[in-house]
């Protein structure tokens, strides 16, 4: 087990409850302080799709490299099709046939479609003119040598990777994916089907992350610890087990194998996460109430996940501008997350109280509105922006 770091004593908060919860800034700044931006490291092309690009990348070169052809067809010289017409079919003595991409031949200055020429024996005729410059791509018509192509910090597109094999980079300098752990601590209760393990996965890519494992640790204060504190994770989810009953010991497990930074956020829902890290590995601790778990992952969880891959750590969600159709109501001191539906008015209406458990009024929703800690919630009318789900 590693030394734990200096860090406020740790409250048991078991048959306790919380004292205090920290307002969710702390928690951002907590992130942000211990969350390191990871190094680079030169990879293969192919499995760079999604990760961040360490350096900008310039073209070697002129892309394409040298006139060619834009078209199948025939290179000609665009004077040799001058007055040719379907009335009027032009003999092109010179004629190449071309495929698109091929260079063009000396002495030829455009590309003549099949749709503009025609058989006659063994010569070809043209049945339209062409200028010169029809049909042909131009030297450094995609890019000149010395332009820059990609910025760093890029999050390469399955383009992307085209266009750097275009420009000869078998490999290319990223930010690695941050290989994330998850653990559902305890799992449900009472038998219900295990709920989070899927959905974190899903937000833990779409973060950037890469799932190194996902299992289910028993409520157990030494194996979840030693799960805590096993190699081979840059972070680590653990999802459950983290209020006041008895049996909740992610927060106690934590403290054994490292140190709590933060346990319980002004948040709702998802008040009952925490944060802290065993050796230099950062834990962030969510609910098991699945709605607790996404509000957490979505507020607090995620932002970790974004800077250990090099994303910028805002929330990724696209967002709305939309005025509220009923009151959303809030708990001052605590942020509230409103899962609302969004209608073809730009009116968001609250699906279900902050508080209300489940995924299925997650589902219904649109998206989610926020309500800061230091608001008694919004009267309807009122401006408010709305953070996509998709
Ligand atoms: N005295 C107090 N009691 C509670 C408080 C409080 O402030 N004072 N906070 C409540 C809140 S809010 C929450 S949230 C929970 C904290 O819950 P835990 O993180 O300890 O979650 P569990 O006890 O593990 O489970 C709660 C709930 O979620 C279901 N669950 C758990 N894991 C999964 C999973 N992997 N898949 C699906 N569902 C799961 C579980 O069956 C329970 O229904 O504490 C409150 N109490
Ligand atoms: O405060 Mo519990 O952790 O949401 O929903």
């Amino acid at each position: 087990m590693t030394t734990p770091l200096p860090g406020p004593p740790f409250y048991d908060v078991r048959g306790r409850g919380f004292p205090r919860r920290a307002p969710l800034a702390d928690g951002w700044d907590w992130i942000d302080r211990r969350v390191a931006v990871p190094a680079a490291r030169v990879l293969p092309v192919a499995d760079c799709g999604g990760l961040r690009l360490a350096d900008a990348v310039v073209a070697q070169g002129d892309w394409p490299p040298a006139d060619r052809a834009a078209v199948n067809g025939y290179a000609v010289a665009a004077a040799d099709t001058l007055g040719a017409g379907s009335y009027n079919p032009v003999p092109l003595t010179a004629a190449v046939a071309v495929s698109a991409g091929d260079p063009l031949p000396a002495g030829c200055d455009a590309v003549i479609p099949y749709e503009a020429a025609q058989a006659a024996g063994p010569f070809i005729e043209a049945i339209d003119a062409v200028a010169p410059g029809s049909g042909v791509e131009r030297q450094g018509a995609w890019t000149a040598a010395g332009n820059a192509l990609l910025p760093a910090g890029r999050r390469l597109r399955p383009g992307d990777l085209g266009l750097l094999a275009a420009v000869g980079h078998d490999t290319v300098s990223v930010l690695p994916a941050p290989r994330v752990r998850i653990l559902i601590a305890g799992g449900p209760r009472a038998g219900a089907p295990e709920q989070l393990a899927a959905m974190l996965a899903a937000l833990v890519g779409r973060d950037g992350g890469g799932v190194e494992a996902a299992e289910v640790v028993p409520a157990d204060l030494d194996a979840l610890a030693e799960a805590f504190a096993r190699p081979g994770a840059d972070l680590i989810l653990s999802a459950g087990r983290t209020g006041p009953g008895p049996d909740d010991v992610a927060a106690p497990a934590l403290a054994r194998a490292g140190s709590i930074g933060l346990h319980g956020i002004a948040m709702r829902p998802g008040g009952s996460a925490g944060l802290g890290v065993v050796g230099a590995v950062p834990i962030l601790l969510l609910p098991g109430e699945p709605m607790a778990a996404l509000a957490a992952y979505e507020l607090l969880a995620g932002r970790a996940v974004r800077r250990a891959a090099g994303l910028p750590a805002d929330l990724p969600h696209a967002t709305v501008r939309a005025v509220t159709a009923r009151k959303l109501v809030s708990e001052i001191g605590c942020l509230d997350l409103h899962r609302v539906r969004l209608d073809g008015d730009g009116r968001v209406e609250p699906v279900a109280s902050p508080g209300w458990p489940g995924l299925a009024a997650a589902a219904r929703a649109d998206g989610f509105v926020l309500i800061g800690a230091d608001s008694e919630g919004v009267p309807d009318g009122v401006p408010v922006t709305m953070y996509r789900f998709d």
